[in-house]
């Protein structure tokens, strides 16, 4: 949630276009139980009196002509309040400020927070200076003893890390690694990468007596936590490395697996990998991508590998944005 309003009647929402905060407390999008949090932390916001940050408004004439620098400067702290809400209704909450100015007020005034939100049980400040459209900065100061959200799905207790990337919809995304599963059994691969694994949803979900599975991500943390579920669960047949998925070109040419899950962000997995895949032995290849644009233009790179199968997820609800999850099989 974006933070605007002020300091007693802190709205929660997003900036309209010309930067008016709306309140989207009410969206029919949350939980009932993360929407429960929105009043007890609006009532923290106030008491710990973290005054929302203010966008520079449009410069006035004076402003522009360097007269005035007060129109334009920026004022106040608590930029977004980031939420999390797990399936067993436990609550991250991340407070992104442009400094530590109110830190010591947040650590005075969170056991009252705890009390309202007995749910909480990880809370940082996560300090993101500049002004720009980012969500967060580097550094994130933990306040709880727990550093990390449970997310159970399916019976797979996945770690969930500040910083680190969750599907947005974990309704959805329990519901798109059920379907990889499904379709991976169907191949039956005795050995199985899984390229930008996060914190192992794909390749957890994937884990059969007999397979051998590789998680590849770029995220210490997230391999870490990836890793941490793996040996938890006693699946010794997954492990997870570190590193960048687009490293694995050379290894594929040498030790392909049967099937590759590939995940990528937005840009997609780009024409070095996409040709790799397609030039190697491997067999199988399963999409799961949330740009069709750059799916489209990685595909063009796999002549070879054809798509069998495909379903969208509705994993961005009220959005244009959606989850494409698509089997490719070698054309022999
Ligand atoms: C869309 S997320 C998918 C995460 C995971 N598959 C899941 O279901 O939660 C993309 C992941 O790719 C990681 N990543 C980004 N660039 C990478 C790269 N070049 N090599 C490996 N991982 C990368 C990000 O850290 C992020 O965890």
């Amino acid at each position: 949630m974006v933070v605007s309003g002020t300091v007693d009647e802190p709205v929660l929402g997003i900036l309209d276009r010309v930067g008016h905060g709306v309140d989207l407390t009410d969206c029919g999008l949350y939980p009932p139980a993360l929407q429960a949090a929105f009043a007890p932390l609006a009532e923290f916001i106030r008491r710990a009196r973290l005054e929302p940050y203010r966008v520079p408004g449009p410069t006035t004439a004076r402003a522009r002509a360097g007269k005035s620098r007060k129109a334009t400067a920026e004022r106040g702290e608590l930029k977004y309040v980031l939420v999390t809400i797990s399936p067993d209704g436990e609550l991250m909450v991340r407070f992104v400020m442009r400094s530590t100015e109110a830190l010591a007020r947040v650590r005075k005034h969170l056991p009252s927070l705890r009390s309202a939100l007995p749910n909480l049980v990880v809370a940082t400040v996560n300090v993101q200076p500049a002004h720009a459209a980012v969500l967060e900065g580097d550094r994130e100061i933990v306040l709880t003893d727990s550093e990390a959200l449970t997310m159970r799905l399916d019976g797979i207790p996945l770690r969930l890390r500040p910083q680190s990337f969750f599907q947005t919809n974990t309704e959805v995304a329990a519901g798109l690694y059920r379907q990889a599963r499904e379709w991976v059994d169907d191949v039956g691969p005795a050995a199985l990468w899984d390229l930008y694994c996060g914190v192992g949803g794909f390749a957890l979900h994937c884990a059969a007596p007999g397979r051998s599975v590789t998680g590849i991500e770029l995220s210490r943390e997230a391999v870490a936590a990836a890793s941490a579920t793996a040996d938890g669960l006693g699946l010794h047949d997954v492990r997870f490395e570190a590193g960048d998925a687009r490293d694995v070109v050379g290894r594929l040419a040498t030790e392909a697996p049967e099937m590759v899950i590939v995940n990528p962000p937005r840009r997609g997995i780009g024409a070095g990998l996409a040709r790799a895949l397609d030039e190697s032995a491997v067999g199988h290849v399963l999409y799961s991508s949330c740009n069709a644009t750059t799916l489209a233009a990685d595909l063009s790179h796999m002549p070879r590998l054809r798509p069998v199968r495909g379903v969208l997820l509705d994993m961005f609800p009220q959005t244009q944005h959606y989850e494409v999850l698509l089997l490719l099989r070698r054309d022999v």
